[in-house]
């Protein structure tokens, strides 16, 4: 079959090849690729692959896997120690509205996709636009994928410092994009106690927040 869109000619977002990925892996010799489908290429693409893998007695069963491919993201925790507060994003997240959340308004670490940066450069431009805010010097803290068995993203997290002289603009992230996102400091107990009751409920943020309140013994003053 020819003129497929996304595989043969571009789709809407100018992309071909997107039935390419995975055919090729070969660094676990208990894996082999048979084929890869392209289900959907909307904003992002869905695949269902078909491999075959040996299991631990040694048989080789074959199995389809559907995955969701969005690229990478990543994420940073802001940090003023001094006060001890925190900033954070508050946005309408449809896929946690329809599945249960009360309103789908969601506090969250500032966050996005890579597109084509970096992960230092792309966190910078997601912490300017989504909280206003030029951070200096940033911390890696750790890379993880956030739902292996369906989505490959990798998120990239961050921490850094910042004070309220650090705030140079508005935040609220690209409007043009649809982004309406409300900017909010939190006493950093408070936003502990918010993860115990379920008012935070945003994974990445919950990881970041507890990874603060571990490092806490190992800062200064801390
Ligand atoms: N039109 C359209 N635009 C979309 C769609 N999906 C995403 N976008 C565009 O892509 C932007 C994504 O914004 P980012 O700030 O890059 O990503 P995010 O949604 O805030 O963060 C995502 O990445 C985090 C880290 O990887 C994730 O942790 C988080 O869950 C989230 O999916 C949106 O503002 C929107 O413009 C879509 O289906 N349709
Ligand atoms: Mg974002």
């Amino acid at each position: 079959m020819s003129g497929v869109p996304g595989v043969d000619v571009p789709d809407h977002r100018g992309r071909t090849g997107l039935d390419r990925a995975g055919r090729a892996l070969r660094r676990n010799s208990d894996v082999v690729v048979r084929d890869v489908e392209l289900t959907s290429q909307g904003w992002h693409v869905l695949r269902r692959t078909t491999f075959d893998l040996r299991r631990r007695d040694g048989c080789w069963q074959t199995l389809q896997r559907e995955t969701y491919d969005r690229g990478d993201g990543a994420t940073i925790l802001l940090h003023d120690a001094a006060r001890s507060t925190v900033l954070l994003t508050r946005q309408f997240r449809f896929p946690a509205y329809v599945n249960d959340h009360e309103d789908g308004m969601l506090l969250e670490t500032a966050a996005g996709l890579l597109d084509d940066d970096d992960p230092e450069t792309a966190i910078r431009r997601e912490v300017a636009e989504e909280l206003g805010v030029t951070v200096g010097p940033v911390a890696r803290v750790f890379t993880a994928y956030m739902s292996p068995g369906s989505v490959t993203e990798k998120v990239h997290f961050f921490a850094a410092p910042y004070t309220s002289r650090d705030r140079t603009g508005t935040g609220g992230g690209v409007a043009a994009e649809g982004e309406d996102i409300e900017v909010v400091e939190l006493a950093f107990d408070d936003a502990l106690a918010m993860i115990a009751d379920g008012r935070i409920v945003d994974g990445k943020t919950i990881m970041l927040l507890q990874w603060w309140a571990l490092a806490a013994d190992r800062r200064p003053g801390g």
